[in-house]
């Protein structure tokens, strides 16, 4: 064995927590947290495309599927400017929180799949619930941390940030259907990783409380690893804290993930994506991961392929899959076979 391989397994044998082996999936049939088609098929998409198999291939993983969540079509208007659907988004992130939760009290990470990145809502709130102490990594090519007085879009998947936080409930009106959603999480424990399309406002909020945030540029002076070690350290000196990761496609670069509704060039090629999900999975505190914004509808077979199986080898690398391979279970030597010299 080469000298880098003894090192790591010392380094891994050092690590303070092991990555949890079981994991609960949760599948989020919702768009109506942005204007276009499609989004809400990509739960039904992946797993068309073998995700669970997948998962499953991943060395010793315990896979459960928890379904699709129930998600509500009709709606009652609310009075709310610019905030497009807020009755729907609020049903189904009510029930999201609570499906969330319950993975976590079944002692799973739980992995949701979108969906919008409205639906960060409800996988952030369930894991509050649970883990108090958690720390949210944010990673996309937008900041999401709108309120509905600085949207330029009026679409709640630019707002989830904004929504979750406790420093920034004062800048939003009463929002009628939202009564279940209390913002507890501070602002605080979160940082980014990916930005690039940052709305005016949006910064503001960044610099105001001094969010950790890697935008592509930090990413390329500092690369990929230390861009996450210097968050992780920010956010957690101590290494203890619990992690959720909401990891909107478009945080990849658009030619690496184009089946998405707001596509942005010069962001993380797969490699870095991988290698940040990498990273996460090897402190083993991931317990909450989202996958949003894969839109199957948006371009042609093979863009949708493409992005399919980007967004499964993401979440594959959060959940401890390999590059370098993995032996097979419970063997420890290659198949012996007897030697017939007449053949
Ligand atoms: N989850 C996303 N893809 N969000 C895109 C948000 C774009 C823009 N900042 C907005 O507020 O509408
Ligand atoms: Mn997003
Ligand atoms: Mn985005």
């Amino acid at each position: 064995m080469n000298l880098v391989r003894v090192f790591l397994r010392n380094m891994s044998q050092q690590a303070k927590y092991q990555p949890l082996k079981r994991v609960g999936l949760i599948g989020v049939p919702f768009e109506k947290g942005q204007k276009k088609y499609g989004v809400s098929v990509a739960p039904a998409a992946l797993r068309s495309a073998g995700l669970i198999e997948r998962l499953k291939e991943i060395d010793g993983l315990d896979v459960k599927d928890y379904g699709d969540i129930e998600v509500p079509s009709s709606e009652r208007p609310v009075d709310v400017d610019n905030m497009a659907h807020l009755p729907l988004v609020s049903a189904c992130n009510k029930n999201l929180s609570d499906k969330v939760a319950q993975v976590l009290k079944d002692g799973r990470v739980a992995v949701t799949i979108g969906g919008d990145h409205s639906i960060g809502v409800g996988t952030v709130d369930g894991h509050y619930k649970v883990n108090e102490n958690m720390i949210l990594i944010w990673v996309d090519a937008h900041a999401d941390i709108n309120t509905n007085k600085t949207s330029e879009s009026g679409s709640v998947h630019g707002m989830p940030v904004a929504l979750l936080v406790k420093e920034l409930s004062d800048y939003w009106p009463y929002l009628p259907t939202m009564d279940w959603q209390v913002p507890k999480f501070s602002i605080k424990n979160l940082g980014y990783i990916g930005l690039r399309s940052v709305d005016k406002y949006e910064r503001l909020a960044i610099e105001k409380y001094d969010v950790p945030a890697f935008a592509m540029e930090d990413i390329e002076d500092y690369g990929i690893h230390k861009s996450i070690e210097h968050v992780l350290q920010r956010l957690d000196p101590e290494g203890n804290k619990p992690i959720h990761v909401s990891f909107d496609i478009d945080s990849l670069d658009s030619l690496e993930a184009p089946s998405t509704g707001t596509p942005v060039r010069g962001g993380l090629t797969l490699r870095e994506a991988i290698k940040l999900m990498e990273i996460i999975h090897a402190t083993g505190r991931l317990r909450a991961f989202d996958l949003v914004e894969i839109n199957p509808a948006l371009g042609n077979d093979s863009d949708r392929k493409r992005t399919i199986e980007a967004g499964m080898s993401v979440m594959m690398a959060a959940l401890g899959f390999s590059r370098r391979g993995m032996t097979p279970r419970g063997v420890s030597d290659l198949p012996v076979q007897t030697y017939h010299k007449d053949k």
